[in-house]
């Protein structure tokens, strides 16, 4: 099958999963408390605190032990503490809700800005886009990180600003990566069939979702990444980097 367009995940396929747990999440953990004070007036940190007490609301109907967010009403110093503490247990559990996707993007705005962030990619990455988008495919993002999370690793990236190569972004407000249905959805956004669009990942329940859908798959096995198991590896290509990749 001729395939028109690749769809790329992040962590554990462009980019290290210890650049994201080693450097960008600690960073999320250092700033939290000045970026809520110093933003404190800004709609954007409102809009912000008001996404995650939404969803710890929710959250609370399902679970047990989800740390709610201060009422509106109290003082900033106890919204803040209660959005701290939210923050830190969502990020414990590596929870990939948008509310919180959100607000690490706004987070690492500065660090990526003041150069003390630079997005880890792949060294075969660049060579990669070059290469796909110069032969006339189409290369999107799929990651449950922000749309704007996205642009500023690929814009601040080790390799310079990639962000040429990339005909749009997805993340989780068009759904989970575990859902075929997101799929569906970007296929028809991006007005291509899913059988014409690789989904590269390295995760097999995202490959398991995607494939769901029609969308063809292959799963990165990247140094870092979660061991796959015998019967992913027998249902899934796989391929250790984008240079083994061969687009018909
Ligand atoms: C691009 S934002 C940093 C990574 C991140 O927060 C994340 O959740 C990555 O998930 P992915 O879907 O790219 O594996
Ligand atoms: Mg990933």
């Amino acid at each position: 099958m001729v395939i028109s367009c690749l769809l790329l995940d992040i962590e554990g396929t462009t980019t290290s999963i210890s650049f994201v747990k080693d450097e960008l999440f600690p960073y999320i953990r250092r700033k939290l408390e000045s970026h809520l004070k110093n933003n404190w007036d800004s709609q954007e940190v409102q809009n912000d605190i008001e996404s995650l007490r939404k969803q710890a609301t929710e959250d609370a109907t399902k679970m047990a032990g989800v740390p709610e967010i201060a009422s509106f009403c109290e003082s900033p110093a106890l919204i803040q503490k209660s959005v701290i503490s939210n923050v830190n247990w969502n990020m414990d559990q590596d929870r990939k809700m948008t509310a919180l996707k959100q607000l690490q993007g706004h987070i690492w705005r500065r660090g990526y800005s003041s150069g003390e962030i630079k997005g880890h990619l792949y060294e075969d990455v660049e060579e990669a886009l070059k290469l796909w988008t110069s032969s006339g495919k189409q290369v999107y993002i799929y990651s449950s990180g922000s749309v704007e999370a996205q642009k500023l690793l690929f814009e601040h990236s080790v390799a310079g600003n990639l962000l040429q190569y990339f005909s749009g972004h997805f993340d989780t407000k068009i759904g989970l990566k575990i859902e075929s249905t997101s799929y569906q959805e970007i296929s028809k956004s991006i007005e291509m069939e899913p059988d014409k669009i690789l989904f590269l990942t390295d995760l097999p329940a995202e490959a398991i979702a995607a494939d769901k859908a029609g969308v063809q798959v292959k799963l990165l096995v990247r140094p870092g990444n979660a061991p796959l198991n015998e019967e992913i590896l027998q249902r899934f290509s796989i391929c250790r980097d984008f240079k083994e990749i061969q687009l018909t």
